[in-house]
């Protein structure tokens, strides 16, 4: 009896441990990763990666598949033990910053008890936090009106998203971590995704998340990661990690039979229908050798988009990573 009292009275004082936990002493980057190194067997997944997060950024993690975008996540999620380094989240270890409501997730394979509520999951969710966000406004913020009397297993995919967001933000934590967030959203959804983000970004929430949306990447993110083989190559803002390819992308539309080859200052090309898409390190040259060759309908000149940069990275692969010192 009277330990059953104790255990009673033990569970009672957690959530106000846990939200005193939750508030991180002012100056605490939101994530601290220095040498991590994760290994499954023989495969080094994060090879010796740095990343110092402050509060209120929001930062995209970009790579191919198998760079080790998930790994670091499921790291920084204490889900599994690094070979090497460490991880401090909020100035914790990523199980004490979990524990703390600190940390909100959405991953890749999320799950979810197909034959619950929408509703029920969510109140379920909520009343483990600490702090929880209110439920009006989280329904709102996440997109899910409409969605919580409806059985988890009758949800596409894109509003099984939605309903990951909703629990990921439960807690009302001051750092969300979403591993390919949009994957099953159609256009409209990934707009109304990204603009929910931006307000919690606006509101103080630090966001990390993996995408291979780099377009998304570089209208939201304020700065971009990009890991290849564990590695980091390059970190910095979209512009910065833009900026850092040299040439332009022409494209325009020319018959299918129409010569392209041994132009100037040609670095790649490749045609889709009728349309001509070709880099080049030399815009002018390369513009000067086509126009003598004949017509240049639809013609387009653009720099480097931030796919461009990422691809470019990826396929050259760098010692020393592109960007900023921070
Ligand atoms: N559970 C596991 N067991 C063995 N190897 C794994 C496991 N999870 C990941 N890997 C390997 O670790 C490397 C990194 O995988 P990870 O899933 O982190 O990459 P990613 O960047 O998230 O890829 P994607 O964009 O495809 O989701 C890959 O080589 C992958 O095959």
């Amino acid at each position: 009896m009277t330990s059953v009292r104790r255990d009673r009275r033990r569970l009672a004082l957690l959530p106000v441990r846990a939200a005193r936990q939750a508030r991180a002493v002012p100056g605490t980057p939101a994530l601290d990763v220095s040498g991590l190194t994760v290994r499954y067997g023989d495969t080094v997944a994060v090879d010796e990666l740095d990343l110092t997060i402050p509060t209120g950024q929001t930062v995209a993690l970009l790579g191919p598949n198998g760079a080790g975008k998930s790994t670091v996540v499921n790291a920084v999620l204490g889900l599994l033990a690094p070979a090497a380094g460490a991880v401090r989240v909020l100035g914790r270890t990523p199980r004490e910053a979990v524990r703390a409501g600190s940390v909100g997730a959405m991953l890749q394979h999320g799950g979810l008890p197909s034959e619950a509520r929408v509703g029920e999951v969510l109140d379920l969710v909520r009343r483990s936090f600490p702090t929880r966000w209110p439920l009006e406004d989280l329904v709102v913020t996440a997109g899910i009106d409409g969605l919580l009397g409806r059985p988890v297993e009758a949800l596409s995919g894109g509003q099984r998203q939605r309903v990951l967001l909703a629990l990921a933000l439960a807690g009302a934590p001051p750092l969300l971590l979403l591993d390919e967030p949009t994957s099953a959203m159609d256009v409209e959804g990934r707009r109304a995704f990204w603009t929910t983000m931006r307000g919690l970004a606006e509101r103080g929430h630090t966001v990390v998340f993996a995408t291979h949306h780099l377009d998304e990447a570089d209208a939201v993110a304020d700065r971009v990661v990009v890991v290849a083989g564990g590695r980091l190559v390059a970190d910095g803002s979209s512009a910065q990690v833009k900026a850092g390819i040299v040439g332009r992308t022409i494209s325009f539309t020319a018959a299918p039979d129409r010569r392209l080859d041994g132009l100037p200052a040609v670095t790649g090309l490749t045609r889709q229908g009728t349309t001509v898409t070709l880099r080049t390190a030399d815009a002018d040259v390369t513009l000067r050798a086509l126009l003598a060759d004949g017509g240049l309908p639809d013609l387009e000149v653009r720099g480097a988009t931030l796919e461009d940069a990422v691809l470019s990275l990826i396929s050259t692969g760098t010692d020393a990573p592109i960007g900023v010192a921070r």
